[in-house]
């Protein structure tokens, strides 16, 4: 009896695939018949035949005629052949050229028809030819596929047309019926065919967008049903002491912003609650996450709680240090900073870690230093971290094992245009702060180009007059640290000799030692120095509302989101603010970034922008974005389709275990790859 076929049997179960080729299959992330099946081919190349008149120089196509003279091979350098022919299509003669496959000059000869799939050079009015197509694969649409050096891609294809041949019963339809009649999509079986074998590219069309619906339908389910399941109650409850928040919130120098208002009381809300908190507090650069997350922190300690809070600096760590001391002075919070530069001290590290485990420290700001491997808390309730710590899977085992299950909030400066943030943070309850607090002036940004460099500076002197504070950005040299540095030191000697001794500049780079950068910043922030030429460390967080002027040098170096980033450090306070970019951009995509900076200060209006300008290649490819590799799927491209797709989950996972209307293949297909884990935690 033969065994059992399954999806998930491995790619070795196909004649012909040994170890070797096991190998390299899987390293195309190919390792079971259902991973063949699912590697789509990337495009088509289309072997229908084409009018020469319609065809363009250097494109690939297949054109057919009549062969008009006898093939001749010329051989020539060790082992290498040419072989030209002529060929008649309608009343014009093109020459055929294929190198090295000398062995195709028997299937030519005068006076047969021929199809023939190749490279157009429209000057030699020559056909490179790829290859000699068969009579009956003229409509087709040839797809084509990742491959490698180990296994070539007509290899792949001719395992996935195996592979489909002998399992494609098993594959079964995962969106329900209902949804396939409404939005007119194909079964699993006919999606799969017509995308790895379409008859035309109609179908080829069809097939694709029932594939793209189906991916995204089915990351929708399991994230929706992983926020549900998240709901269980093994969390924490905090119950939170809301007379003490009240006495803490009216003691602030201002008063909340309804925005700030509301986000507290979203996040609140779930930290009472006994599930897990996994929110994501999002917010525009200068829009005050900051006290939100102190509030939030407190009300873990009023709960009798330990409270962290984790950030990517040691300036910023001893920047919110500092701030929550001046905040929780009058209140009961044994508050401690933890960064590297703390733990370097052999004594002070032993008292810190003893307090920590015994519970002597209520609230603690550092760095990833908190989560290390020496560091334990007595009574840990929650957990504030930034979006470049994205709290993953990891460090939540790394806090579990500690015996502790926190609640967290991850806070993120870099708004997320609405697509990605459906697919980025599709498993995270989201809190969004769209709102300044009152007074902020929008901050004026100039495009300069480089040779104005002394306006600037004159500009500058003048806001200096005024008792303005300034930062200049010395232009980033990508990968090299070094250049980055001796850039700063330069760009810092320049702007002595010009604005000393009436005013004082230092410098702040990332290769000073914490407690010089402490140094310098606490100089900044008290006016003794008023310039600060800064590398882009000060990128983050950093918050000197007095500091109004910020001059970017060769901003043109620089991504959207970070000139973003780096101009929020202005436009903090009520004062007017500027921003100066310096920037002889070498391309358009270069003049696009700078007009987008002097065109709007808004961070979502900015991250949109951004991802129309870079392309969605750059953006998805890249890993840190956080993003799902999608296979079909484009997030931007096909957003009507993932909003409709994000619907249709939300409406089928209302039912926990998606009884209504025939779903059990769906709830099977949610549960195991629950149970094998998801990528996105
Ligand atoms: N409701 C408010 N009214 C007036 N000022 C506020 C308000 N909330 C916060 N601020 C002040 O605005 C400034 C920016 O706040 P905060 O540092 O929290 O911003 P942020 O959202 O963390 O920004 P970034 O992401 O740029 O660091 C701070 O100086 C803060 O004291």
């Amino acid at each position: 009896m033969t065994k059992m076929k399954k999806l998930d049997d491995p790619v070795s179960v196909l004649p012909g695939v040994g170890p070797k080729k096991v190998v390299a299959l899987n390293k195309l992330n190919i390792n079971t018949i259902e991973d063949l099946l699912n590697a789509f081919p990337f495009r088509y190349e289309d072997f229908a035949a084409r009018k020469l008149a319609e065809v363009n120089d250097q494109e690939k196509v297949a054109l057919k005629g009549t062969v008009a003279s006898e093939p001749v091979v010329s051989r020539f350098g060790r082992n290498k052949n040419r072989l030209n022919f002529r060929l008649l299509i309608e009343h014009e003669v093109i020459m055929v050229t294929f190198f090295n496959q000398a062995y195709l000059a028997k299937q030519i000869e005068t006076g047969k028809e021929m199809a023939i799939y190749g490279k157009w050079d429209a000057k030699k009015q020559r056909l490179m030819g790829i290859k000699i197509l068969a009579a009956a694969a003229e409509d087709e649409l040839g797809g084509v596929y990742r491959s490698s050096k180990e296994i070539k891609q007509s290899q792949v294809k001719k395992l996935v047309a195996e592979a489909f041949q002998a399992y494609h019963e098993l594959l079964v339809d995962l969106i329900p019926l209902a949804l396939r009649k409404k939005y007119r999509l194909m079964s699993r079986v006919e999606m799969v065919r017509n995308i790895h074998f379409p008859d035309n590219a109609t179908t080829a069309k069809l097939a694709r967008r029932t594939g793209i619906f189906e991916e995204f339908f089915l990351f929708q389910v399991k994230v929706q049903y992983l926020k549900k399941h998240n709901r269980v109650a093994d969390g924490i409850k905090l119950d939170y002491d809301l007379s003490k928040l009240k006495v803490l919130i009216a003691q602030l120098p201002f008063t909340l912003t309804a925005a700030q208002k509301r986000v507290v009381n979203e996040i609140c809300a779930d930290l009472h609650h006994d599930y897990h908190m996994n929110r994501l507090l999002q917010g525009d650069v200068g829009s005050g996450k900051t006290i939100v997350a102190a509030i939030a922190l407190y009300a873990a300690v009023t709960a009798g709680f330990q409270a962290a809070l984790m950030v990517p600096t040691e300036i910023l760590a001893q920047q919110h240090a500092e701030k929550f001391a001046h905040l929780f002075k009058d209140l009961d919070v044994n508050l401690a900073l933890l960064t590297s530069a703390t733990l370097g001290r052999a004594s002070q590290r032993k008292e810190l870690l003893k307090n920590l485990a015994n519970g002597q420290v209520d609230l603690v700001v550092g760095t990833h230093a908190l989560i290390q491997d020496d560091v334990n808390f007595k009574k840990l309730g929650l957990v504030v971290t930034d979006e470049q710590h994205r709290f993953g899977v990891s460090q939540r085992q790394i806090l579990r094992q500690k015996g502790h299950a926190p609640d967290v909030l991850m806070m993120t400066a870099t708004p997320i245009p609405r697509t990605l943030a459906l697919t980025t943070y599709g498993e995270m309850d989201v809190s969004t702060i769209d709102e300044l607090p009152a007074g902020r002036k929008a901050i004026e940004t100039i495009w300069l180009k480089n040779k104005q460099q002394e306006q600037a500076y004159a500009f500058i002197e003048k806001q200096l007059d005024n008792g303005a504070q300034v930062y200049i950005v010395s232009p980033l040299i990508a990968e090299s640290e070094m250049m980055d540095l001796k850039n700063a030191e330069e760009v810092y000697l320049k702007a002595k000799k010009r604005l000393e001794p009436q005013y004082h500049v230092g410098l702040l780079h990332g290769k000073m030692k914490g407690e010089e950068k402490e140094q310098v910043m606490r100089a900044f922030k008290a006016q003794q120095l008023h310039v600060l030429v800064a590398t882009t460390v000060i990128e983050v967080g950093v918050d000197v509302p007095n500091a109004t002027v910020m001059m970017i040098l060769d901003a043109d170096r620089f991504g959207l989101a970070q000139l973003h980033q780096l101009r929020g450090r202005v436009g903090r306070g009520t004062q007017q603010s500027y921003c100066l970019l310096l920037a002889d951009p070498k391309n358009e995509y270069g003049s696009a970034r700078m007009k987008v900076m002097t065109q709007t200060n808004d961070g979502f209006v900015i991250a949109q922008k951004d991802l129309e300008l870079r392309g969605q290649g750059d953006v998805l490819g890249s890993k840190q974005a956080g993003v799902p590799d999608f296979k079909l799927g484009d997030p931007v491209a096909n957003l009507n389709v993932l909003q409709v797709a994000q619907k249709e989950a939300a409406q089928i996972v209302k039912d926990p275990m998606f009884t209504t209307g025939n779903q059990s293949e769906l709830y099977r297909y949610v549960r195991r790859s629950l149970v094998t884990g998801m990528s996105f935690d």
